[in-house]
């Protein structure tokens, strides 16, 4: 269990065997090393202790990139941490000397309703009606009405170069583009590219990915005796899951309770091989809610989903791979932008700010 309030922080709590502000104080005497980027892991277990390591990076990193801390990188993924370590030698000391430089809030989204809105009813996830998919769907709409075009469900097989300009080649035609932004993820991107930059496809390729499984499970009634968002497994339990979420807690649906069980990741091929079945899959998210929150009857409805590289795994030099390929993209002139969830976040948000940033290049 992480802590959630303050005072957690100072008592302990199982599997810790010692309250968290007792590791945190052990940033204050451990040495720095100097370096250019490490794992998460390795980093955290440096200034805080095996135990913060083991039983809050691992399973964080497990809840959002389905990712082992071992290979994960510190600089990608907790930039500002890395970044005051080197300079002042501890991450505490740091923070509290380096606080002028923390990132502040942009003041034209402060200003903006949605944000007053999440800002005032504090929230921490959001969702929408219909599934994020609406959110994609109503941006097709509304583009469509300012005359935007959309081709969908038309692969980009090719990028060529003529002149300054760019050839989009899908299966059936050839697009001229003065600019492009490319949202593909970067394996995808990589051979479409190859024939313009063998070097920047090869960079591109070489950003790896992690399968997921999803299982969605639904039980008649109110079955969670603790609410919460859900939780997360490290990997070091004897475990083939990486966590369960609560749907139903987050976000109430009348009387029943949703369940969603994410397995594999990293672990995917090692625990479940090539070509698992629905039904070995569907077993384990079962027997998951069966010994871990006792739920021992059948679900109602369920769905399994097999989410194939969906994942970037930002590893150890990720933040190097993306600069060159920037570089390389400046250098060899080409009008090309490179967004989405590859580079500079996994997350929804990220990727809306990724487009964001993409734009305002322009
Ligand atoms: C158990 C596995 C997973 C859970 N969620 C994901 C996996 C692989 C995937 C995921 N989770 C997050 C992101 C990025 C943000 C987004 O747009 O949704 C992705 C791709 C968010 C996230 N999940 C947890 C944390 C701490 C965060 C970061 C939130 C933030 O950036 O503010 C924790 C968490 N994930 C899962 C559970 C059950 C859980 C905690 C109990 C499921």
């Amino acid at each position: 269990m992480l802590p959630n309030n303050l005072k957690t922080v100072f008592t302990k709590n199982p599997p810790f065997s010692k309250p968290l502000a007792i590791s945190a104080l052990s940033d204050f005497s451990a040495k720095k090393v100097i370096n250019t980027d490490e794992s998460l892991f390795s980093f955290v277990n440096r200034r805080f202790g095996l135990e913060v390591a083991k039983y809050a990076i691992d399973p964080l990193t497990r809840g959002v990139f389905a990712g082992n801390a071992r290979d994960l990188s510190v600089t990608s993924l907790a930039r500002r941490m890395h970044d005051v370590e080197q300079q002042y030698g501890s991450i505490l000391i740091g923070l509290l000397k380096d606080r002028k430089n923390a990132e502040k809030a942009d003041p034209v989204l402060s200003k903006s309703k949605l944000v007053k809105q999440a800002k005032k009813e504090k929230w921490a996830v959001w969702s929408l009606k219909g599934g994020l998919e609406s959110f994609v769907e109503v941006l097709e709409e509304k583009l469509m009405q300012e005359g935007v075009e959309f081709r969908r469900n038309t692969p980009v097989l090719g990028i060529k170069r003529s002149g300054s300009n760019l050839v989009i080649q899908t299966d059936k035609e050839e697009l001229e583009v003065e600019k492009a932004i490319s949202c593909l993820p970067s394996n995808t991107l990589s051979p479409v590219i190859r024939s313009i930059s063998p070097e920047l496809s090869r960079l591109l390729g070489s950003i790896p990915y992690v399968t997921v499984c999803v299982v969605n499970l639904e039980y008649p009634g109110h079955l969670l005796n603790e609410p919460a968002f859900g939780y997360l497994v490290p990997s070091s339990q004897p475990n083939k899951v990486l966590g369960v979420i609560f749907d139903t807690c987050t976000f109430p649906q009348g009387d029943k309770t949703i369940l969603t069980v994410m397995m594999g990741g990293y672990w995917f091929k090692t625990l479940f091989g090539d070509n698992p079945s629905d039904e070995s899959l569907l077993d384990v998210a079962i027997n998951e809610v069966k010994e871990t929150l006792k739920i021992s009857i059948k679900p109602v409805r369920h769905k399994i989903s097999i989410l194939t590289d969906c994942i970037p795994q930002y590893v150890v030099g990720h933040s190097e791979i993306v600069f060159n390929s920037r570089k390389l993209v400046k250098d060899l002139k080409l009008p090309l932008t490179l967004a989405g969830n590859s580079y500079d976040g996994v997350g929804v948000n990220d990727a809306i700010m990724s487009a964001k940033r993409a734009v305002l290049s322009l």
